[in-house]
């Protein structure tokens, strides 16, 4: 769906390479998150992709087609695109600031008001009353909300997404984070998001491409990079997280052959899909245990953590 082959952007007079030779392919439906310190060249990449800023060399493609065989404002119709600090045009209604792109695409007035309002709605946002305001008026998350039913509105099957819940306090962010997964305006769209969170990249990517220095340390899932990290600098940039990380990443299933048979019934609560996380959370008052593929096992804090170590090792 979209690929860079061998990417390069290079800055100023000296040109410093901000960029150095990325190459990575994203599936349909899939979210890559660019993950990495300040200054590795996240924003630099995802802007190389709708061509706010043009790669010194290499390739991108979308859908199989060269980007730059499109003018930049068609290409950029067929791409959402939301900032951190959502962009939004202080002079225009929630309503018109979501209806931006339709416009632009010569929508009729009536599929432009029912595409916002669907939207609107979608997002906990009633048109009745957020429509007609400004986006001053709003809170935060809201404002952060807006700008991503702006950028859905045309419904573009990629969405680039700039540290998209940044600017927000930490529980608004993790709430709005969770609204924005459950959404099912998202669950089929190609994405690429950047952030430097470490638990949102783990929490929101389908991959994680970290980066350091403008260079790929590490393109995987959540479980390749914290079990298997490519080198010593994925492994350090992990590591003030790393508990916690390994307890969201792992799933019961994956510790199905470390963990005890159930001898007798215990209460179920959890599956072979829940988390050690879940599990940790359900345990601190009971043993539960869980039933996959015809076996019963027994969930408790020692077993858990034994079967963990196992699993490492
Ligand atoms: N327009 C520009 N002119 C000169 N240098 C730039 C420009 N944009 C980015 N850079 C430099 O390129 C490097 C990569 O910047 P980029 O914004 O892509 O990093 P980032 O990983 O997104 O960082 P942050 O998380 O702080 O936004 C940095 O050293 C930055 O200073």
């Amino acid at each position: 769906m979209i690929k860079l082959e061998h990417v390069s952007k290079y800055f100023g007079p000296e040109k410093k390479t901000a960029v150095d030779d990325i190459s990575f392919e994203v599936k349909e439906g899939e979210t890559l998150v660019l993950l990495g310190t300040s200054g590795c060249g996240k924003t630099t990449t995802l802007r190389m992709i709708n061509r706010l800023l043009e790669a010194d060399s290499g390739h991108v493609y979308i859908n199989g087609k060269e980007i730059q065989s499109l003018p930049p404002e068609i290409l950029r119709r067929s791409i959402g695109y939301v900032l951190q600090n959502t962009g939004l045009f202080p002079h225009y209604t929630v309503s018109e600031n979501i209806g931006l792109v339709p416009s632009l695409l010569q929508w009729d007035k009536n599929r432009i008001r029912e595409r916002t309002t669907t939207l609107m709605d979608k997002l906990r946002l009633p048109a009745a009353t957020y429509a007609d305001t400004y986006p001053q008026q709003l809170s935060g998350g809201q404002q952060q909300r807006v700008g991503l039913a702006r950028a859905l509105a045309a419904d573009p099957p990629v969405l680039l997404m700039d540290e998209p819940f940044g600017a927000l306090d930490p529980l608004t962010r993790i709430s709005v984070r969770r609204e924005f997964k459950a959404l099912d305006e998202i669950s089929h769209r190609t994405i690429i998001l950047v952030t430097h969170d470490v638990e949102e990249a783990f929490e929101l990517g389908t991959r994680i491409c970290l980066m350091n220095e403008g260079k790929i340390q590490q393109l995987g899932t959540a479980a390749d990079l914290l079990f298997r990290p490519a080198n010593t600098f994925v492994s350090s940039f992990l590591d003030p997280q790393r508990l916690q990380l390994e307890l969201k990443s792992l799933h019961i299933r994956d510790l199905w052959n470390w963990l005890p048979a159930a001898t007798s019934p215990v209460s179920k609560q959890l599956t072979a899909q829940s988390t050690c996380w879940e599990a940790l959370e359900a345990i601190t008052t009971q043993p539960v245990s869980v039933v996959y593929e015809q076996e019963q096992k027994l969930i408790d804090g020692n077993g858990l953590m034994a079967a963990i170590a196992a699993y490492k090792n």
